[in-house]
């Protein structure tokens, strides 16, 4: 607001001046009648008119200005608004948004903050005819206390309606914008591409398109009765505003007819009455204004005030820049974990299932239980273990998506509490099994790790991340768009275009979600030389579902359960005949069922070698590409070469 104080001074101006404008014109009416046409003086006549056409033009010009300072000073603080509370949405941890519905998080900040805007300039605007108002009662009951009376007994009939009314207006205004963000939300949610292809492949778009219309219809229903209210105001008003000027014309007529005053005053009083209502009308509505902007502030602020749950210590310090000396080590200390429960993290009117609030504040069950480990400077950790294990959850707190609740996580000794969050993200790159693109080019894409990159460092890294050839394949080269969520590419190109933009970023530590089974051999072979680049030399946690990299990892830790269960290497896990032997056989003997036997040491590593489709996978998923210790395996026979792309291939989707 402060940075809006000249604006609003400069507006108080203007209003005054307008005020003043207002109220001089009737009385020179009165003197246009009484002085000139009643005394038959042209001269008075013509001056004065030319004088009143003058300051209608300087009203006009002044109602102008002042309509773009309200205009600027409403927009001004919206956009305030809406910059912070991107910025406060942007701090919030990940639990946030995997229980936020995006569709209503959107209508939140943009909605909402159009709606506020709106009525706060209206307001604005309003709040400039109380000055109005004041002077143009005082100039009334000046010149006759009866009629002023009359019209002030009036008044009451215009406001009471105006509170009712500006009541049901903000009941409605609050349910038109949640029922509306609901929509949203089913738009958001069955029509990204993710969501669309769901539907396509079991969906039932009949029912589907029934309960949209039915929460369609349920929208028009609060909308016609918005409408109904917010016109009732006017209509009951513009009534009572003619009503009061026939009883004006009578009482005055008759006082004019019993010489109490002239013909010029009645028509003065007239005048000014007509110029009562339209600020007294804005005024009446600015109850209900104050009220639609109080309701879409309080949404923005319930959102404002939510407070973030990581974040970083004033007193933070900065992990040493990537490339400043040896990778540096991680250590898991006595660490416990639980997910935070839903009114840690969000607002319940943000989520789309809203449980009741005690539900809400019940904890939830502790994932990670006493987890201790050290990954050492520049070595490969791979996770293994059941599915539901805890695996994905250990790796999100290295990157600090959630806090432990308790024991810590370390990076060189430094508790990642106490690390400033910038430095962190510079220190850990992740890559999901899933990884995430915008819908833009290639180029902006990579960019996204490293804004100053050069071409050549670009095609560099493509290059390294086996996926430079396809690219360059490609009509457009790095100007190619990538579709909504990267859903153009294949998972392979995918996955390899991630470790490209995560070789751009060059962090110290990795986080790699190994991806399972979506891959053609020929990506797998290509994306494990593109593996083999982007972890040398830095220290890497890795859930490994691919046996050729849990054989390079220098350390595995079974999880299950939310414990480490067992450590060692491959081959003194095998010996050891627990957990990751009992996995071991069981996962081979699936894939190898064409007769490599469980412990057939034939598959070659593929982080070694260029050749040679997977092994079994550990932990999830099918495998893809036979073991060559004997036949084809799940996925297809053995692959030679080194999966480049075809020339002049195009993305998928394209014609
Ligand atoms: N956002 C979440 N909120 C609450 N619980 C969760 C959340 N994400 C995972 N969990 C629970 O935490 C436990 C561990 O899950 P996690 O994803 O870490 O296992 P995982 O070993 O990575 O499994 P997978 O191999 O199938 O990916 C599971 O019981 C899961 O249901």
């Amino acid at each position: 607001m402060k940075a809006h104080k000249n604006a609003l001074l400069l507006l108080l101006l203007l209003t005054v001046v307008d005020s003043l404008i207002v109220v001089s014109t009737p009385l020179l009416l009165k003197k246009i009648i009484d002085d000139g046409i009643l005394k038959d003086d042209a001269g008075v006549v013509t001056a004065i008119s030319l004088v009143v056409a003058g300051l209608a033009v300087l009203d006009a010009f002044t109602q102008l200005v002042q309509s773009y300072y309200s205009g600027r000073i409403g927009q001004g603080i919206s956009h305030d608004l809406r910059v912070q509370a991107f910025k406060h949405v942007q701090r919030q941890p990940m639990a946030f948004f995997t229980r936020t519905q995006t569709g209503l998080l959107s209508s939140r900040l943009n909605g909402d903050v159009m709606l506020a805007q709106q009525a706060l300039t209206t307001l604005l605007a309003s709040a400039t005819s109380v000055l109005t108002v004041a002077l143009v009662l005082a100039e009334m009951f000046y010149l006759s206390w009866l009629i002023s009376l009359i019209a002030v007994l009036t008044l009451p009939l215009f406001i009471v309606p105006g509170i009712y009314v500006g009541r049901r207006l903000q009941h409605y205004s609050r349910e038109q914008m949640q029922a509306n963000g609901e929509l949203g939300g089913i738009i958001h949610e069955r029509f990204n591409v993710g969501g669309a292809m769901l539907a396509k492949l079991f969906g039932r778009p009949d029912q589907e398109a029934a309960a949209f219309e039915a929460r369609a219809g349920e929208v028009r229903q609060i909308g016609v009765v918005w409408t109904v209210y917010s016109r009732l105001s006017f209509i009951i008003m513009a009534l009572l505003a003619s009503l009061t000027t026939a009883l004006v014309y009578g009482v005055g007529g008759s006082m004019v007819l019993n010489d109490v005053f002239r013909i010029g005053t009645l028509v003065a009083l007239a005048t000014l009455l007509g110029r009562l209502y339209g600020p007294i009308t804005q005024l009446s509505s600015l109850q209900s204004n104050a009220l639609t902007a109080l309701v879409s502030f309080d949404r923005i602020f319930e959102v404002l005030d939510l407070k973030p749950l990581i974040t970083e210590r004033p007193d933070a310090t900065a992990l040493p820049v990537p490339g400043s000396g040896p990778a540096p080590e991680i250590q898991f200390d006595n660490v416990s974990f639980s997910y935070p429960r839903a009114s840690e993290v969000s607002l319940a009117s943000l989520e789309s299932n809203v449980l009741s609030p005690a539900e809400r504040a019940k904890g939830t069950p502790e994932v990670l239980h006493d987890m201790s480990f050290r990954v050492p400077s520049g070595e490969l950790t791979a996770l293994v273990g059941p599915s539901g294990g805890g695996k994905t959850t250990a790796t999100h707190l290295v990157s600090r998506l959630y806090d432990p609740a308790s024991g810590s996580v370390r990076i060189d000794g430094h508790d990642l509490r106490d690390v400033t969050l910038d430095s962190l993200r510079q220190v850990v790159g992740v890559v999901s099994q899933d990884a995430h693109f915008y819908h833009d080019t290639i180029r902006a894409n990579l960019l996204y790790a490293l804004p100053e990159a050069t071409e050549p460092q670009l095609l560099e890294a493509c290059d390294a991340a086996q996926i430079g050839e396809l690219i360059r394949s490609l009509p457009s080269g790095l100007d190619t768009v990538v579709g909504d969520r990267g859903y153009r590419l294949s998972g392979g190109e995918k996955q390899r275009l991630a470790l490209a933009r995560l070789l751009l970023k060059a962090p110290s530590v990795v986080v790699l979600d190994e991806a399972t089974a979506h891959l053609d051999s020929e990506s797998e072979v290509a994306i494990q030389r593109a593996l083999k680049t982007a972890l040398r030399d830095r220290t890497s946690v890795v859930i490994a579902h691919r046996l050729s990299t849990i054989r390079e990892a220098d350390q595995i830790l079974v999880v299950d359960g939310g414990r480490v269960r067992e450590r060692g290497t491959h081959e003194e896990l095998l010996a050891a005949g627990g957990l990751y032997a009992e996995l071991y056989h069981t996962q081979f003997n699936r894939a190898g069922m064409n007769g490599s036997g469980a412990d057939a040491p034939s598959e070659e590593p593929v982080l070694r070698g260029p050749v040679v489709g997977g092994g079994p996978v550990l932990g999830g998923g099918p495998v893809l590409g036979g073991g060559l210790g004997g036949g084809p395996g799940l996925g297809g026979g053995p692959v030679l070469g080194g999966g480049g792309p075809h020339p002049g291939r195009r993305l998928k989707g394209e014609r």
